[in-house]
């Protein structure tokens, strides 16, 4: 299977630089219109596609991102693992500002945001318990080493539903009673939807503030935030440009099961599939449901 790598760009990253054949395309999807073109082209002989979440001129806020479509239409046109980059605030002193994190695990506190593919007619249920892929995370890790960016190994990435950040109250609960590493507000559903459609998902967390627990920087400030944000953006792109050498090619299963995910999942009986919700599903799940 040949690689193509999805780049979900987060706040302050709207496009990468550096594809070959680069261009824009509208990509329909039957869950919804994602959140903008996908920028296609190749990158070192890999094929690559770029979305930014929040669309080009951050029109989408965080519980409106359309975050199934944008899933459904990465896979759709051919991703087999994809990149989240995501600014995100530090509940750690030593994840400062301009330092990058790669998450492996997260809370979700989201609630106000469609969950998952499967529903009535077709109930799924996938493994979260490692929601991140190692492979995948491994490979970003070295890249952003090679670019000389800080980057830490691990962490817990606390999904609130914003856009108001947190009350200090919050902020020491997820950091000292619930050992949460950074906080941001996009990364759940994504990840579920990204395992439910058996891609494998990488998460890197490109740290702007402490959030509103620390002593000495009290409240989050936008202002700051698009300081650090435009430092960072261009950091993440040094680390996606070097993605391609690491990840190669061609595509070897995934030594983590990400692309089988669904192998033992769907529970509802051939004849009690509603044929409307497997047409929609067509992308994220045909390899289970054309058989
Ligand atoms: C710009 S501050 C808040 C905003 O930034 C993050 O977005 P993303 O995860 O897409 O980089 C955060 O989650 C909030 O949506
Ligand atoms: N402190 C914070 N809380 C939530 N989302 C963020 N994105 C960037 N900083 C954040």
């Amino acid at each position: 299977m040949d690689t193509m790598i999805g780049v979900i760009g987060g706040s302050g990253i709207y496009d990468i630089d550096g594809l070959q054949d680069a261009r824009w395309t509208a990509v329909d999807s039957p869950w919804g219109t994602p959140s903008d073109e996908i920028l296609t082209g190749t990158l070192g002989g890999v094929r690559m596609a770029f979305l930014p979440r929040h669309g080009r001129g951050h029109v989408h806020s965080p519980t409106t991102v359309p975050y199934r479509a944008n899933i459904d239409a990465l896979k759709r046109i051919g991703v087999t693992d994809v990149i989240s980059v995501s600014a995100c605030g530090s509940f750690r002193e030593h994840m400062a500002p301009g330092d990058f994190v790669v998450v492996d695990q997260f809370i979700d506190r989201t609630f106000a945001r469609e969950k998952s593919f499967f529903g009535t007619g077709c109930v799924a249920h996938v493994s979260v318990a490692h929601p991140t892929c190692p492979r995948l995370g491994d490979a970003c890790f070295t890249a952003a080493q090679d670019a000389g960016i800080t980057i830490h190994k691990g962490g817990t990435y606390l999904a609130m539903e914003g856009p108001q950040f947190s009350t200090l109250a919050e902020s020491k609960m997820y950091r000292d009673s619930w050992g949460c590493d950074v906080i941001g507000m996009t990364n759940m559903p994504e990840a579920k939807l990204a395992r439910e459609a058996e891609l494998c998902y990488a998460s890197i967390a490109m740290v702007t503030d402490y959030d509103s627990w620390h002593p000495d920087h009290g409240a989050v400030d936008v202002s700051e935030i698009i300081r650090i944000l435009m430092g960072n953006a261009q950091k993440g792109r040094e680390m996606v440009r070097r993605l391609p050498a690491l990840l190669g090619p061609d595509r070897a299963p995934c030594p983590h099961g990400c692309d089988r995910a669904l192998d033992h999942a769907i529970l509802t009986a051939p004849d009690k599939r509603d044929p409307a919700l497997l047409a929609r599903l067509d992308a994220v799940a045909g390899r289970m449901l054309n058989t």
